[in-house]
Protein backbone atom coordinates (compact mmCIF):
# COMPACT_ATOMS: atom_id res chain seq x y z
CA UNK A 1 0.00 0.00 0.00
CA UNK A 2 1.56 3.46 0.74
CA UNK A 3 0.91 4.45 -3.30
CA UNK A 4 0.01 8.48 -3.78
CA UNK A 5 -2.02 9.84 -6.15
CA UNK A 6 -2.40 13.38 -6.44
CA UNK A 7 -1.37 14.11 -2.39
CA UNK A 8 -3.65 10.65 -1.89
CA UNK A 9 -1.62 8.01 0.06
CA UNK A 10 -3.80 4.82 -0.09
CA UNK A 11 -3.37 3.55 2.95
CA UNK A 12 -6.42 0.15 2.87
CA UNK A 13 -8.75 -1.39 0.59
CA UNK A 14 -11.96 -1.19 1.61
CA UNK A 15 -13.52 -3.65 -0.99
CA UNK A 16 -14.48 -3.58 -4.60
CA UNK A 17 -17.79 -2.80 -6.57
CA UNK A 18 -19.34 -3.08 -9.94
CA UNK A 19 -16.94 -0.34 -11.44
CA UNK A 20 -13.83 -0.58 -9.60
CA UNK A 21 -11.94 -0.46 -6.06
CA UNK A 22 -12.66 1.92 -2.84
CA UNK A 23 -9.03 2.45 -0.43
CA UNK A 24 -9.10 4.44 2.38
CA UNK A 25 -6.47 6.94 1.59
CA UNK A 26 -5.07 9.90 3.80
CA UNK A 27 -4.61 14.05 2.48
CA UNK A 28 -1.98 15.03 4.47
CA UNK A 29 -2.37 19.08 3.30
CA UNK A 30 -6.17 18.93 4.73
CA UNK A 31 -4.98 15.81 7.23
CA UNK A 32 -8.10 14.32 5.74
CA UNK A 33 -9.19 10.58 5.39
CA UNK A 34 -11.03 10.25 2.55
CA UNK A 35 -12.77 6.94 0.50
CA UNK A 36 -11.45 6.66 -2.96
CA UNK A 37 -13.14 5.28 -5.84
CA UNK A 38 -11.01 3.90 -8.39
CA UNK A 39 -12.16 3.15 -11.66
CA UNK A 40 -11.10 -0.26 -13.04
CA UNK A 41 -13.84 -1.09 -15.78
CA UNK A 42 -13.40 1.52 -18.71
CA UNK A 43 -17.12 0.89 -20.08
CA UNK A 44 -18.67 1.80 -16.65
CA UNK A 45 -16.82 5.59 -17.19
CA UNK A 46 -20.19 7.29 -18.12
CA UNK A 47 -21.82 5.88 -14.48
CA UNK A 48 -18.86 6.97 -12.93
CA UNK A 49 -19.22 10.19 -14.46
CA UNK A 50 -22.61 10.38 -13.49
CA UNK A 51 -21.66 9.39 -10.17
CA UNK A 52 -19.88 11.93 -9.34
CA UNK A 53 -21.59 14.98 -10.93
CA UNK A 54 -25.12 13.56 -9.08
CA UNK A 55 -22.79 12.91 -5.97
CA UNK A 56 -21.21 16.35 -5.87
CA UNK A 57 -24.37 18.32 -6.23
CA UNK A 58 -25.73 16.92 -3.11
CA UNK A 59 -25.27 18.51 0.73
CA UNK A 60 -27.26 16.31 3.00
CA UNK A 61 -26.38 14.82 6.23
CA UNK A 62 -27.40 11.39 5.32
CA UNK A 63 -25.58 11.69 2.01
CA UNK A 64 -21.82 10.89 1.73
CA UNK A 65 -20.42 13.81 0.56
CA UNK A 66 -18.20 14.27 -2.86
CA UNK A 67 -14.98 15.73 -2.20
CA UNK A 68 -13.26 15.56 -5.81
CA UNK A 69 -13.67 13.89 -9.32
CA UNK A 70 -10.13 13.94 -11.58
CA UNK A 71 -8.37 12.22 -13.94
CA UNK A 72 -4.71 11.12 -13.72
CA UNK A 73 -2.59 9.58 -15.12
CA UNK A 74 -5.73 7.63 -17.24
CA UNK A 75 -6.88 6.77 -13.60
CA UNK A 76 -10.40 7.85 -12.69
CA UNK A 77 -10.60 8.85 -8.95
CA UNK A 78 -13.75 9.61 -7.24
CA UNK A 79 -12.74 11.16 -3.75
CA UNK A 80 -15.42 10.46 -1.05
CA UNK A 81 -16.45 11.09 2.50
CA UNK A 82 -14.79 7.82 4.38
CA UNK A 83 -17.95 6.47 6.35
CA UNK A 84 -16.37 4.24 8.87
CA UNK A 85 -18.92 1.28 9.91
CA UNK A 86 -20.89 -1.49 8.59
CA UNK A 87 -23.25 -1.35 5.97
CA UNK A 88 -27.00 -2.40 7.37
CA UNK A 89 -26.47 -5.38 4.67
CA UNK A 90 -23.04 -6.53 6.98
CA UNK A 91 -24.92 -5.45 9.93
CA UNK A 92 -27.87 -7.80 8.90
CA UNK A 93 -25.57 -10.64 8.56
CA UNK A 94 -23.26 -10.26 11.94
CA UNK A 95 -26.09 -9.61 14.26
CA UNK A 96 -29.33 -10.40 12.85
CA UNK A 97 -32.43 -8.04 12.37
CA UNK A 98 -31.95 -4.61 13.92
CA UNK A 99 -34.58 -3.31 17.33
CA UNK A 100 -37.43 -1.58 15.76
CA UNK A 101 -36.47 1.13 17.39
CA UNK A 102 -32.80 1.65 15.69
CA UNK A 103 -34.66 0.04 11.63
CA UNK A 104 -37.27 3.15 12.51
CA UNK A 105 -34.49 5.72 13.47
CA UNK A 106 -32.41 4.17 10.01
CA UNK A 107 -35.61 4.65 8.00
CA UNK A 108 -36.31 7.99 9.14
CA UNK A 109 -32.99 9.12 7.87
CA UNK A 110 -33.29 7.67 4.66
CA UNK A 111 -36.28 8.85 3.88
CA UNK A 112 -35.32 12.49 5.00
CA UNK A 113 -32.26 11.84 2.50
CA UNK A 114 -35.01 10.35 -0.69
CA UNK A 115 -37.05 13.27 0.20
CA UNK A 116 -33.88 16.28 -0.39
CA UNK A 117 -33.43 13.88 -3.43
CA UNK A 118 -36.95 13.77 -4.92
CA UNK A 119 -37.63 17.40 -4.15
CA UNK A 120 -34.56 18.12 -6.50
CA UNK A 121 -35.99 15.19 -9.14
CA UNK A 122 -33.24 12.82 -8.55
CA UNK A 123 -34.25 9.07 -8.26
CA UNK A 124 -31.73 6.99 -6.15
CA UNK A 125 -32.48 3.91 -8.28
CA UNK A 126 -30.23 1.50 -5.99
CA UNK A 127 -31.34 2.08 -2.71
CA UNK A 128 -30.50 -1.35 -0.38
CA UNK A 129 -29.05 -2.35 2.37
CA UNK A 130 -25.78 -2.74 0.71
CA UNK A 131 -25.92 0.89 -0.33
CA UNK A 132 -25.96 2.09 3.63
CA UNK A 133 -23.45 2.58 6.24
CA UNK A 134 -24.34 2.97 9.81
CA UNK A 135 -21.51 5.00 10.85
CA UNK A 136 -20.76 6.54 14.58
CA UNK A 137 -23.64 7.29 17.32
CA UNK A 138 -25.90 5.24 14.63
CA UNK A 139 -25.68 7.38 11.84
CA UNK A 140 -26.97 6.24 8.41
CA UNK A 141 -25.29 7.34 5.52
CA UNK A 142 -26.77 6.82 1.88
CA UNK A 143 -23.89 5.73 -0.56
CA UNK A 144 -23.44 4.62 -4.14
CA UNK A 145 -25.10 7.08 -6.74
CA UNK A 146 -23.48 5.01 -9.92
CA UNK A 147 -27.09 4.58 -11.08
CA UNK A 148 -28.92 7.51 -9.66
CA UNK A 149 -30.51 10.77 -12.33
CA UNK A 150 -32.38 13.20 -12.56
CA UNK A 151 -35.76 11.95 -13.38
CA UNK A 152 -35.56 13.55 -17.18
CA UNK A 153 -32.32 12.53 -17.82
CA UNK A 154 -31.48 9.56 -20.60
CA UNK A 155 -31.15 5.95 -18.92
CA UNK A 156 -27.61 4.55 -17.95
CA UNK A 157 -28.49 0.97 -18.71
CA UNK A 158 -26.19 -1.10 -16.03
CA UNK A 159 -24.54 -3.08 -18.56
CA UNK A 160 -27.23 -3.18 -20.69
CA UNK A 161 -29.39 -5.41 -18.03
CA UNK A 162 -32.36 -4.18 -15.58
CA UNK A 163 -31.37 -1.27 -13.74
CA UNK A 164 -30.53 -1.71 -9.58
CA UNK A 165 -30.48 -5.23 -7.66
CA UNK A 166 -33.51 -7.49 -8.50
CA UNK A 167 -34.73 -8.00 -5.22
CA UNK A 168 -35.13 -4.00 -4.23
CA UNK A 169 -36.46 -3.54 -7.22
CA UNK A 170 -40.25 -2.03 -8.35
CA UNK A 171 -42.61 -3.87 -10.13
CA UNK A 172 -42.77 -0.63 -12.60
CA UNK A 173 -38.76 -1.12 -12.51
CA UNK A 174 -39.71 -4.10 -14.55
CA UNK A 175 -40.57 -2.27 -17.37
CA UNK A 176 -38.12 0.55 -17.54
CA UNK A 177 -39.99 3.01 -15.63
CA UNK A 178 -38.35 4.59 -12.83
CA UNK A 179 -39.58 7.07 -10.45
CA UNK A 180 -39.22 8.44 -6.79
CA UNK A 181 -41.80 6.04 -5.59
CA UNK A 182 -39.28 3.12 -6.88
CA UNK A 183 -37.63 4.26 -4.16
CA UNK A 184 -39.77 4.51 -1.29
CA UNK A 185 -40.40 0.28 -2.92
CA UNK A 186 -36.94 0.00 -1.87
CA UNK A 187 -37.70 1.62 1.25
CA UNK A 188 -40.04 -0.66 2.05
CA UNK A 189 -37.72 -3.74 1.40
CA UNK A 190 -35.29 -2.23 3.31
CA UNK A 191 -37.11 -2.00 6.13
CA UNK A 192 -38.46 -5.34 5.73
CA UNK A 193 -35.17 -6.45 6.00
CA UNK A 194 -34.41 -4.85 8.67
CA UNK A 195 -37.12 -5.97 11.14
CA UNK A 196 -36.86 -9.80 10.21
CA UNK A 197 -33.46 -10.13 8.30
CA UNK A 198 -34.64 -11.35 5.52
CA UNK A 199 -35.68 -10.02 1.99
CA UNK A 200 -38.90 -10.28 1.23
CA UNK A 201 -38.84 -11.27 -2.39
CA UNK A 202 -36.57 -13.97 -2.34
CA UNK A 203 -36.22 -16.24 -4.90
CA UNK A 204 -33.65 -18.91 -6.89
CA UNK A 205 -34.14 -17.15 -10.03
CA UNK A 206 -34.69 -14.03 -11.72
CA UNK A 207 -37.74 -14.78 -13.24
CA UNK A 208 -39.36 -15.83 -9.76
CA UNK A 209 -38.21 -12.98 -7.81
CA UNK A 210 -39.56 -10.68 -10.72
CA UNK A 211 -43.07 -12.57 -10.89
CA UNK A 212 -43.40 -12.49 -6.47
CA UNK A 213 -42.12 -8.72 -6.96
CA UNK A 214 -44.69 -7.58 -9.35
CA UNK A 215 -47.58 -9.35 -7.84
CA UNK A 216 -46.09 -8.14 -4.34
CA UNK A 217 -46.04 -11.23 -2.97
CA UNK A 218 -44.11 -11.70 0.41
CA UNK A 219 -44.25 -13.37 3.40
CA UNK A 220 -46.13 -11.41 6.36
CA UNK A 221 -43.58 -9.96 7.82
CA UNK A 222 -44.94 -10.37 11.82
CA UNK A 223 -44.87 -14.43 10.82
CA UNK A 224 -40.70 -14.13 11.33
CA UNK A 225 -40.75 -11.45 13.63
CA UNK A 226 -43.90 -11.79 15.92
CA UNK A 227 -42.97 -9.18 18.20
CA UNK A 228 -43.80 -6.47 15.00
CA UNK A 229 -45.69 -3.60 16.13
CA UNK A 230 -48.81 -2.71 13.83
CA UNK A 231 -47.40 0.20 13.21
CA UNK A 232 -44.47 -1.06 11.32
CA UNK A 233 -46.41 -3.47 9.64
CA UNK A 234 -48.49 -1.08 8.29
CA UNK A 235 -45.41 0.94 7.03
CA UNK A 236 -44.33 -2.51 4.99
CA UNK A 237 -47.53 -2.46 3.39
CA UNK A 238 -47.84 1.31 2.51
CA UNK A 239 -44.63 1.22 0.85
CA UNK A 240 -44.64 -2.13 -0.96
CA UNK A 241 -47.75 -1.09 -2.63
CA UNK A 242 -47.73 -2.56 -6.40
CA UNK A 243 -49.18 0.47 -7.80
CA UNK A 244 -46.85 3.50 -7.55
CA UNK A 245 -49.13 6.14 -6.95
CA UNK A 246 -50.81 4.48 -4.13
CA UNK A 247 -47.30 3.81 -2.38
CA UNK A 248 -46.29 6.29 0.77
CA UNK A 249 -43.57 9.34 -0.77
CA UNK A 250 -40.65 9.90 1.47
CA UNK A 251 -42.05 12.80 2.87
CA UNK A 252 -45.36 10.72 3.98
CA UNK A 253 -42.89 8.44 5.60
CA UNK A 254 -41.11 11.09 8.01
CA UNK A 255 -44.64 12.29 8.66
CA UNK A 256 -45.81 8.69 9.98
CA UNK A 257 -42.78 8.17 11.62
CA UNK A 258 -43.66 11.03 13.75
CA UNK A 259 -47.51 10.20 14.15
CA UNK A 260 -47.31 6.69 14.78
CA UNK A 261 -50.77 6.27 15.58
CA UNK A 262 -51.78 7.50 12.54
CA UNK A 263 -50.02 4.02 11.35
CA UNK A 264 -52.51 2.35 13.49
CA UNK A 265 -55.41 3.30 11.98
CA UNK A 266 -54.91 1.83 8.35
CA UNK A 267 -57.88 3.02 6.46
CA UNK A 268 -57.48 6.48 7.51
CA UNK A 269 -53.81 6.74 6.60
CA UNK A 270 -53.74 7.63 3.08
CA UNK A 271 -56.43 10.07 3.46
CA UNK A 272 -55.00 11.83 6.87
CA UNK A 273 -51.48 11.79 5.46
CA UNK A 274 -52.50 13.30 2.33
CA UNK A 275 -54.49 16.27 4.45
CA UNK A 276 -52.02 16.96 6.64
CA UNK A 277 -49.83 17.53 3.47
CA UNK A 278 -52.45 20.15 2.29
CA UNK A 279 -52.96 21.87 6.27
CA UNK A 280 -49.64 21.68 8.15
CA UNK A 281 -48.06 25.00 8.54
N1 LIG B 1 -17.54 6.59 1.14
C1 LIG B 1 -17.25 5.38 1.55
N2 LIG B 1 -16.71 5.16 2.77
C2 LIG B 1 -16.39 3.91 3.19
N3 LIG B 1 -16.60 2.80 2.45
C3 LIG B 1 -17.15 2.94 1.23
C4 LIG B 1 -17.48 4.22 0.72
N4 LIG B 1 -18.01 4.04 -0.54
C5 LIG B 1 -18.00 2.73 -0.77
N5 LIG B 1 -17.49 2.04 0.28
C6 LIG B 1 -17.34 0.59 0.39
O1 LIG B 1 -16.50 0.14 -0.66
C7 LIG B 1 -16.97 -1.11 -1.19
C8 LIG B 1 -17.20 -0.99 -2.70
O2 LIG B 1 -18.20 0.00 -2.91
P1 LIG B 1 -18.84 0.29 -4.32
O3 LIG B 1 -19.81 1.42 -4.15
O4 LIG B 1 -17.76 0.46 -5.33
O5 LIG B 1 -19.54 -1.04 -4.70
P2 LIG B 1 -20.80 -1.81 -4.21
O6 LIG B 1 -21.85 -0.85 -3.71
O7 LIG B 1 -20.34 -2.87 -3.27
O8 LIG B 1 -21.26 -2.48 -5.57
P3 LIG B 1 -21.94 -1.82 -6.87
O9 LIG B 1 -21.22 -0.55 -7.19
O10 LIG B 1 -21.75 -2.85 -7.90
O11 LIG B 1 -23.39 -1.59 -6.48
C9 LIG B 1 -18.24 -1.45 -0.42
O12 LIG B 1 -17.87 -2.34 0.62
C10 LIG B 1 -18.67 -0.12 0.17
O13 LIG B 1 -19.37 -0.29 1.40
Amino acid sequence: MNQSIRGYTLTQWVGAGGMGEVYQAFHADTQRTVAIKLLSRVEQAERFRNEASVQASLRHPHIALVYEFFVEKGLWCLVLEYIEGPTIEQFIQKNGPLTEESAWKVLGQIASALEYLHSRGIVHRDLKAGNIKIARHGKAKLLDFGLARFANSPKLTHQGYLIGTASSMAPEQFSGQSSPASDCWALGVLLYEMLTGQSPFGGSTHSEISRRIQRGDYLAPRKLNPNLSKASERLIDKLLTVSPERRLTAKQVMEALRHPALLEATDWLGPVLKWWDRVKP
